[in-house]
Formats: C-alpha cells, structure tokens, sequence
C-alpha cells in the first residue's frame, strides 16, 4: 500500500448542467484515481447533506485533505473514509458535504485499483469477482421531480431479466426506449425526454403503462427473451401528509397500498421503488407482506442507504431490497455496510445513478464487486451509457 500525497478537488458540469465536485487522488507510487459526485432531484429527506459545490469543495480541502494527504494509504478504503468522517465530524457529512465526501472517497479507491493494476471492481469486491453480472433497469418513460409535464409515477422501467447478458440487457433497453418514441409518435404524442433519458409525455399514468407494455412486448419478439415492467413510484414526493396527490385523483395509504399491489398483479411487474411515503414502514411492510413472493419492494428514500434505517425496516419487514446510492451516505465504506446488512438479511441491493449524473463509471464497478442482482442507470444518454458501457466492457473482459 502507498500513502496518499495529494487530494485535488474542483467543479466540473453535471448532466443537468450543474456544478457538482470532481475529486483526484494521487499516491505516493504514481497511483491515479479521478471520480465525481452526483445529485438527486427527487432527494430522500434523511440523506446526508450535499453543499453548493463551490462550498463542499472548501470545506473539504479546509478540513479534509489535510488528514488524507501523507496520512492515509490509498488501498486502505476504511482508512480514507474514516478520515473524511473524523474531518467532518457530523452524522450526515454537513460540514464538509456529501458530494465532497463521495467524490474523494470514490477517486481514492480508484486509486487503490490503479496501484494494484488491477479493474475497480477487482479491487472492490476481490480477486474472485467478476463473473456475475447485474441487470439493468432502463428508464423508458418518467415524470415526477425529473421532467415538468409528465407522468405521475417517477420512473417506468424495463427490467430484461431473460437477457443472456449485460449487453443483450442493454440493448434490450435501448430497444424499449426506442419502441416507446414509435408508440407516442403513431399516437401522435409529442415527448421531450426528462433528466435520466427517459421519455416524459404528458400522459396520465395509465397511457404511459400501457405504452410501455406494448414496447416491451414487441421488444420481446424481437430478442426471444423475458422482459418484465419495474417502477419508482418515488411516492413521498406525491404525500402531502395526509394522502398520495396524483393528477387525476387521490388516494388514502390503503388505497395506495390496493393500487400497487393492483399494478403488480395486472403488469406483472418484477421491481417496485419507493411505493409509499419514506416515514411509512408500517405501509412499506404491509405492501411486502403483500406481493414481496412476486416482486422487488424497493426502499429508496425510505433507507436512503443507511444502516440505522434499513436496520428498522428489516425489524418491520419493510421491504425485500434496497437501493443503494453512495451519495445518500458519502462515503464507499457505508455503502458496502449497507449492502452486506442487506445481503445478509434476505434483501437484494439495487445500485442506483441519480438523476443528475457525470461521465463517472464507479456505480458500474460497484455493482459487479457485490453482486447486486440489478443495476438502475437508465437506458440512453452519454452520463447513462458511460454506466452501461462499463458493464459491457467488464462483462467482456472479465
Ligand atoms: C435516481 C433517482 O432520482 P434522484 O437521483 O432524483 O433521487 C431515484 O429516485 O431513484
Ligand atoms: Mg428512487
């Protein structure tokens, strides 16, 4: 191992033409590692605290950088993050921010990997990894906090879950989205795309399931193999504290709780973010009880990759899975925590872009180092195929 000799941070654009910090870590060998934070929109409340880039950058270098250059071996990822943690000393990195947090604490196991030569992934998850590969979700058609105008329900996925392969997955994807642009131009629907890629007509929800039905199932004869519907209902930005706000209507949690479990029975669908409000563990396990033998019931907001909350929600019976983001946390340490708490309790680990996204391909290395079962990072658009790409590349080299 080798000592870290220098944290470099700046600003740099994100995907939604935002600064958002950029961080490159230096080891006393030559090793390089460079990674950049994200950004939510449609951000959980009890996730730690992202600052102005300008300010995340100052403080960091204030109070951060000191304890890590010359102090911390770059290969030793406890040992970095640990460091950003004592040099922010909050439980929510707001001294410091998030976005700081993440991006030293991503460059530096970058640099870890450089040193060894050796993928990230390797790195990350061990010598022996490698050989199983995360499906990824494709957001195909989205509203809600990610494109004015559109559907209700944040995110319609496709979830490929017959494909072969990463790639075949990928295409499968992009194929989807692709059918989708046909289906609203024959119904003569214009549709810009919102922050992710994803289409976002303005449709009420039920147009938008029963396009995107028809996408995959043409999609489906094409390729041979099974692909079924996932969401993020992303629904604490629908309660209003009191009951789920949707265009046309609203609804009481019961009838939330009736409506989900009504949209798994008649679209079968594989995968279900953030159905309920993310204070509502009680609705959150009633919904599982329901239909987790069927489907994915996804925590988002709700966990917010956060050990103390995921541990509450396995005491309820919350959820069957957990989507893991390390910007919600700060740093890859708590991420790993999350997903081992998870693993070893039944729930499957969805590791998650944000809507706000740069060339960064750490989620992708992520994501094959732990297994998860899925990966959700859109289906087109450059900050999106930078992920998807990835995985190819991993999958054909590894
Ligand atoms: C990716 C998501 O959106 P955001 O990054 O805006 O939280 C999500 O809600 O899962
Ligand atoms: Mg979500």
């Amino acid at each position: 191992m080798t000592l870290v000799t220098e944290v470099r941070l700046r600003r740099v654009l994100d995907s939604r033409g935002n600064p958002t910090v950029e961080a490159e870590v230096t080891t006393e060998s030559g090793g390089f590692g460079r990674a950049a934070a994200p950004s939510g929109a449609s951000t959980g409340e009890y996730e730690a605290i992202e600052l102005p880039a300008e300010e995340a950058i100052a403080a960091a270098r204030e109070r951060a950088v000191p304890r890590i250059e010359g102090q911390v071996y770059a290969g030793d990822q406890r040992g970095v993050d640990a460091a950003l943690r004592g040099a922010d000393g909050t439980p929510d990195f707001s001294a410091i921010g998030a976005n700081s947090a993440v991006a030293v604490s991503m460059a530096a196991a970058k640099a870890g990997a450089d040193m060894l030569g050796a993928p990230l992934y390797q790195h990350l998850g061990g010598a022996f990894r490698g050989d199983s590969f995360p499906t990824p979700l494709g957001n195909v058609v989205g509203g809600g906090e990610h494109a004015a105008d559109a559907t209700d329900i944040q995110e319609f996925l496709a979830a490929p879950v017959g494909a072969p392969s990463v790639a075949d997955a990928v295409f499968a994807n992009a194929a989807v989205h692709a059918a989708v642009a046909d289906l609203l131009a024959e119904r003569d629907i214009p549709a810009a795309k919102g922050d992710e890629g994803a289409w976002a007509p303005a449709v009420a929800d039920e147009e938008a399931f029963a396009i995107v039905a028809k996408a995959i199932d043409r999609v489906e004869d094409e390729v041979g193999f099974d692909i079924r519907m996932g969401l993020d209902v992303a629904a604490a930005e629908l309660y209003d504290g009191e009951r789920y706000v949707y265009a046309d209507t609203e609804r009481t949690t019961d009838e939330q709780i009736d409506y989900i479990a009504g949209l798994v029975e008649d679209y079968d669908l594989a995968y279900v973010e953030d159905p309920l409000d993310e204070d509502d563990y009680e609705g959150f396990a009633a919904l599982t009880d329901r239909v987790g033998s069927r489907t994915l019931v996804c925590g988002d907001d709700l966990f917010v990759t956060n050990t103390t909350r995921l541990r509450e929600g396995i005491e309820v019976g919350a959820a069957n899975s957990i989507l893991v983001k390390p910007n919600q946390i700060g740093t890859l340490s708590d991420t790993f925590d999350a997903i081992e708490l998870a693993r070893a309790n039944g729930y499957d680990p969805v590791v998650s872009h944000r809507s706000g996204e740069t060339e960064d391909t750490t989620i992708a290395h992520l994501a094959v180092a732990t297994d998860a079962p899925f990966i959700k990072t859109g289906a087109v658009g450059g900050e999106r195929t930078a992920k998807l790409n990835e995985l190819i590349r991993i999958e054909a080299n590894a």
